[in-house]
């Protein structure tokens, strides 16, 4: 079989839109966070999630200590904090940047984000570079789900809809 290259291998992933999230967490091991686009649903019994990060990322020892993220879904108006949280800026200054609150894992929950998924992490594969994190959530947050920021191309763009109906009202399940 023949091998893949790694600049390959990005060169076509660019080409697969994805939703933005930030991820954060808070604990004994302290306030991190980091952008993210690999993030996907697994299974909705029980709620999970999977999230993929560098070890190599200064996120990395906060979140696999604390054993809790919270996935802020990002909405088109959050490209900026997108960028302070992709790296090379430091924790205080990414998170002085916009307003946080906590639903139950104490986790940062970015105030207007799309949907926040709180989580407690059930379990950890290390492949090549990353952890694949397997995150139960343990409470939500949702808005009126009407734009998302995605990533595509090696670029930022919107995505949105007209008629929100069919998402809901904002709501909070789980908050402690
Ligand atoms: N999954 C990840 O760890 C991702 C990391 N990034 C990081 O953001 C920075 C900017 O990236 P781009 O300008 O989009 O160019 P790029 O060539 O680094 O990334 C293109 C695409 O490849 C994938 N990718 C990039 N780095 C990866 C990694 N280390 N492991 C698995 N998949 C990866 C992503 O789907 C990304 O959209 C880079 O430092 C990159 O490492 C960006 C997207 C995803
Ligand atoms: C759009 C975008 C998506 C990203 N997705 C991920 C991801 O899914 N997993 C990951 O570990 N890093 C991802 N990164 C990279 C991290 O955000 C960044 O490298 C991380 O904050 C490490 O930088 P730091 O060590 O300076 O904190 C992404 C970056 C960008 C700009």
């Amino acid at each position: 079989m023949q091998d893949v290259a790694p600049r390959d291998y990005r060169d076509a992933m660019a080409c697969l839109g994805a939703a933005v999230s930030i991820v954060t967490t808070d604990g004994s091991a302290g306030r991190a966070g980091f952008t993210a686009s690999a993030i996907c649903s697994v299974t909705d019994d029980p709620p999970t999630l999977l999230v993929c990060i560098n070890r190599g990322s200064s996120a990395y020892a906060s979140v696999t200590r604390n054993k809790v993220v919270c996935v802020n879904v990002l909405s088109a108006r959050h490209e900026q904090l997108s960028r302070l949280f992709g790296g090379k800026v430091p924790a205080e200054e990414r998170f002085a940047a916009a307003a946080w609150s906590t639903l139950a894992t104490g986790a940062p929950v970015l105030t207007d984000c799309a949907a926040a998924f709180d989580c407690r992490i059930a379990d950890v594969v290390n492949v090549g570079t990353h952890d694949v994190l397997f995150c139960q959530i343990v409470a939500l947050q949702r808005s009126g789900c009407t734009d998302n920021l995605i990533y595509f191309g090696r670029a930022y763009h919107a995505v949105g809809v007209t008629n929100s109906a069919e998402a809901g009202p904002e709501s909070a399940v789980g908050r402690s």
